[in-house]
């Protein structure tokens, strides 16, 4: 029988941290922040049956968890530090936990960052991080910074994980080749920790976030927060691999209107072109442009030739279309 102070010593407690002063175990952490550093906090929850199928793969699970945290340091342009861990889980299950330590800390580890707190309880699986970062004060990547006349960026692919939940919920057929690859979109998601940085630390960008909701949703947070509207170019959407593979409508659909895609949408003044591809290809991420930032407010979404499109779609949200 696992004990809870077992639990928590056996899967989530290593050896001495290395950038907290003290780490797991006592009433509170305690960070150092960098002198002259701000500090970065994002929470994510992540609630089976919502965020998850029940019987998820529980390593899979543990990058997830971490990695939609880190999308949100990367979408303001932060250096990750340390997190915290707050779990509900119905049971101690030893290979439940081997799983998905070892995958929360495979990517931790890959982007220095230190399990420093949590809590465990018993109930229904929930899984909690809080997230710390850092970042140059003035640099951040906010929602209310982009202005007229920008271009807008998007990073990587969009589309494939709301794909593969199309197909689990039956809504389309995929052949197992294509879902397992789609599939891994939805499990796996990559954060773009180091373009974040990079657009950051080089002010290449005006404005930031990451792509949760889908981006009609998330684009849209951006232009009310600046007081701007957009022009989007549809079939400049960069889609998926299997999605790119799907007839046009769907293309469109799941690229504007997708979820889960964890891929950032900046917006940039024309003069920083050419050092965002460089960006891009120097931390190993498709950077692609695909629209701007206009003065009149609203989003206009058009098609490659530049034709008015009225695709009738909406951002996830939990309590209306979720
Ligand atoms: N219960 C809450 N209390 C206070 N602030 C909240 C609460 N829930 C959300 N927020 C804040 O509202 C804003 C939008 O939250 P949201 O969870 O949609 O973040 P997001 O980055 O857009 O999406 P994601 O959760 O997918 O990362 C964030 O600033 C978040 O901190
Ligand atoms: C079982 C299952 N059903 C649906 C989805 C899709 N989904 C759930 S929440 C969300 C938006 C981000 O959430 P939040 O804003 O809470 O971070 C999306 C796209 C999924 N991943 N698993
Ligand atoms: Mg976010």
């Amino acid at each position: 029988m696992l004990s809870e102070f077992d639990l928590i010593k056996q899967y989530f407690t290593r050896s001495r941290p290395v950038r907290a002063v003290l780490g797991v175990g006592d009433d509170c952490a305690l960070l150092a922040p960098t002198p002259g550093m701000q500090l970065a906090v994002s929470t994510d929850m992540l609630v089976e049956g919502r965020h998850f199928f029940p019987g998820a793969d529980a390593r899979l699970l543990g990058h997830k968890s971490l990695a939609v945290n880190l999308s949100d340091l990367a979408a303001m342009g932060a250096a990750p530090t340390a997190f915290t861990l707050s779990l509900a889980l119905p049971a101690a299950d030893r290979d439940w936990l081997a799983g998905f330590s070892s995958g929360l800390f495979a990517l931790a580890d890959a982007h220095g960052c230190e399990l420093v707190g949590g809590d465990t309880t018993k109930g229904p699986l929930n899984i909690c991080i809080t997230i710390f970062g850092e970042i140059e004060p003035g640099r951040a990547l906010r929602r209310d910074a982009a202005r007229a006349g920008d271009d807008i960026w998007i990073s990587g692919t969009l589309g494939d994980a709301r794909l593969a939940l199309a197909a689990y919920r039956d809504e389309l057929d995929l052949e197992a080749a294509s879902l397992g690859q789609a599939a891994m979109r939805m499990h796996a998601p990559t954060p773009r920790v180091a373009l974040g940085r990079a657009l950051a630390q080089d002010a290449l960008a005006h404005a930031a976030l990451d792509i949760s909701d889908g981006l009609v949703g998330d684009l849209g947070h951006i232009l009310t927060a600046s007081k701007v509207g957009a022009t989007l170019d549809v079939d400049a959407l960069p889609a998926g691999p299997v999605l790119a593979r799907q007839p046009k409508e769907l293309r469109r659909r799941f690229t504007v209107a997708g979820g889960d895609d964890y891929e950032l949408c900046f917006t940039a003044p024309r003069a920083n072109r050419e050092a965002i591809v460089a960006a891009g290809a120097q931390s190993g991420t498709a950077v692609t442009r695909v629209g701007r930032i206009d003065e009149q407010p609203g989003l206009r979404m058009v098609d490659g030739h530049g034709e008015p499109l009225d695709l009738g779609l909406h951002g996830w949200d939990h309590f209306v279309s979720g």
